[in-house]
């Protein structure tokens, strides 16, 4: 009870390890890493995206979340570490170094951070956001269904407490109204990329139906070569192919409403395992993990760079 009371404290106190991490990293890269702040959670915590760019205005950029399901604690890390990534390989990296001078990289971390404190100080296998339910005793709409993409269609649920409610109307949770502002603000993303665990797969639109995208073929190559990066370095295994046919029929996601955007490189990553840990994987496979990650990120960012 002590622990979680002062873990209450700690993140209460915006003394958030990664908040404060990020704030070394633009410190450390005045340069070429920038903090903006999307706005704010449900809770009132703030939403900040690391922007890495070398200057220009609006170029075109690769959007890339972790987070947005609390409990896949390996996602947000991934995160953490491709961001130190990015930072320290950019001037000796040519391919990044490349693409850093024509293209911007914005990477959101934390994209549910309420759910993130909930779960490290109430319940480790909350998902959700954590937004009151008018009516009911339950708590939180699932983040990855609330995107107005095929809304409230199959794959979602109607019932506030079942971890994958759709919520009461399309963007109606601020933590993805925030996103989609940004986005739609920006007007010249190529690529949107969100981070999940687990499975270890590498899923394209649509999720909201399994009838085909008008680039599936093209997407399923560029995902088949970039887990082939992924899997030259420890020998992990994904699978590629649509969020419908690959996992199971889901609406109101992410990348759905991306891709149905226009842009057209829309991806989500199942990072490890395949259920021996499932999302609470050990903390010795973070580093393997976004290392491996990191390959399949950056052959996707250089076939967007050259496409
Ligand atoms: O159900 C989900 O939102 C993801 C699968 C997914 C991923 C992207 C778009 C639509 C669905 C699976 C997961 O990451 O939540 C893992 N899980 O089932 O807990
Ligand atoms: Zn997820």
């Amino acid at each position: 009870a002590q622990e979680a009371a002062e873990g209450r404290t700690a993140h209460n106190n915006g003394r958030n390890g990664i908040y404060s991490w990020m704030d070394g990293l633009v410190a450390a890269h005045p340069n070429l890493v920038t903090k903006e702040q999307i706005g704010t959670s449900y809770e009132g915590r703030p939403m900040y995206v690391l922007k890495f760019s070398t200057g220009g205005d609006k170029r075109p950029a690769i959007w890339v979340d972790s987070g947005i399901h609390s409990r896949e604690w390996v996602s947000q890390a991934t995160g953490v570490w491709t961001a130190n990534k990015i930072a320290s390989d950019y001037g000796t990296d040519a391919s990044l170094t490349s693409l850093l001078k024509t293209m911007d990289i914005y990477l959101l971390i934390l994209a549910n951070p309420d759910g993130y404190v909930h779960s490290h100080t109430s319940d480790r296998m909350w998902r959700k956001t954590r937004s009151k339910n008018p009516g009911s005793m339950c708590r939180g709409v699932d983040p990855n269904r609330n995107w107005d993409a095929g809304f409230g269609g199959p794959g979602a649920s109607t019932n506030p407490c079942s971890d994958s409610y759709h919520g009461p109307s399309p963007h109606s949770e601020i933590e993805v109204k925030n996103v989609v502002n940004l986005v739609k603000n920006h007007g010249n993303f190529k690529s949107f990329i969100s981070i999940h665990a687990y499975s270890q797969l590498l899923m394209y639109p649509y999720g909201y139906t399994c009838n085909d995208a008008l680039h599936a073929a093209e997407l399923d190559s560029v995902g088949r070569s970039a887990v082939q990066k992924l899997s030259s370095l420890h020998g992990t295994t994904y699978k590629v192919g649509s969020i419908c046919k690959i996992i199971y029929q889901a609406s109101g996601g992410s990348i759905d409403w991306s891709y149905d955007l226009g842009i057209k490189y829309s991806f989500a990553f199942e990072l490890r395992d395949t259920g021996r840990y499932g999302f609470i994987l050990p903390a010795n496979q973070i580093i393997p993990t976004a290392s491996e990650t990191w390959l399949a990120l950056k052959d996707i960012m250089e076939y967007v760079r050259d496409h």
